[in-house]
């Protein structure tokens, strides 16, 4: 196609930022959930479930989610465009009625995805950061806290279309020409923002410091004297985002982006 499906509404960069800022808590929570758990890296060694081949191997986390995804393709999680599954070529045929999602994003770009870099990147990079070493066997548990994680991170991340849409329709003009120009870095300059960038890093540390600390009656949570015990490292939490989340978002919007006019 080579329209807008259904030209909408509401779309601006107030509300999208409004929704990656919903959408830190998530991501925040997400992780301070994860931490509950060890590393249990049996949970990722395909090993553990005794049929690894040299052509097939699978851990717990991989099976988890790709059963997991396929309960919820068949409930209709992935009918919101907003959505995006890890596994798509597992998914059976959802058996609930459609409801009807605006269809904001332009069609020949609406397909970016960069699922298989966050899926690593969560894996082998953030995991061993937000995760003390050790094994106490609650596996499933633990795949399941790492799906929640990669569903919010994703969903965040591949928001990054919308985000696209909402500057170019404010200001087509200004982006027609680079993106006619393939020119990556000029698409890269028009969409950034330095001191939102500064904010949003900021606002995520602080949200990982009052999310993260035990709650104790009769005394006030903000009390920086229990500041050592937060649940996940508020530092992490900052590199988390400007080394990665804020980076992803902005490649997925050049991304998108480039084929804005296709
Ligand atoms: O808020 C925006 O304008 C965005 O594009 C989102 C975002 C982010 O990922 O948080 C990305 C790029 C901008 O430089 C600022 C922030």
């Amino acid at each position: 196609g080579r329209r807008l499906r259904g030209e909408s509404t509401a779309l601006t960069l107030e509300s999208v930022r409004k929704f990656l800022t919903r959408e830190e808590d998530s991501i925040v929570f997400s992780l301070i959930e994860r931490a509950k758990y060890p590393r249990n890296a049996p949970a990722y060694d395909p090993s553990y479930l005794g049929r690894a081949t040299k052509f097939h191997a699978l851990s717990l986390v991989d099976l988890f989610v790709r059963e997991t995804e396929a309960v919820q393709a068949k409930d209709g999680r992935y009918q919101n465009p907003v959505e995006i599954p890890f596994f798509p070529k597992h998914m059976t045929l959802t058996s609930v009625p459609p409801y009807n999602f605006p269809n904001e994003l332009h069609a020949a770009a609406a397909s970016v995805n960069v699922s298989n870099t966050i899926w690593r990147k969560y894996f082998d990079e953030w995991l061993p950061q937000i995760t003390s070493q050790g094994d106490d066997g609650n596996y499933a548990p633990t795949a399941a806290a790492d799906l929640v994680c990669l569903q919010a991170l994703s969903r965040r991340i591949h928001y990054g279309r919308y985000v696209a849409e909402a500057k170019y329709r404010e200001a087509p003009q200004d982006y027609n020409t680079a993106i006619r120009a393939k020119d990556r870095d000029a698409l890269m300059k028009l969409l950034t923002f330095e001191s939102q960038e500064d904010a949003v890093k900021r606002r995520v540390e602080e949200k990982a410091k009052v999310f993260g600390q035990d709650v104790t009656l009769g005394k006030r949570v903000d009390d920086s004297s229990n500041a050592t015990n937060y649940k996940v490292d508020p530092v992490v939490v900052y590199r988390l985002y400007g080394d990665w989340v804020i980076p992803m978002t902005k490649m997925v919007q050049v991304e998108y982006l480039l084929r804005r006019l296709d």
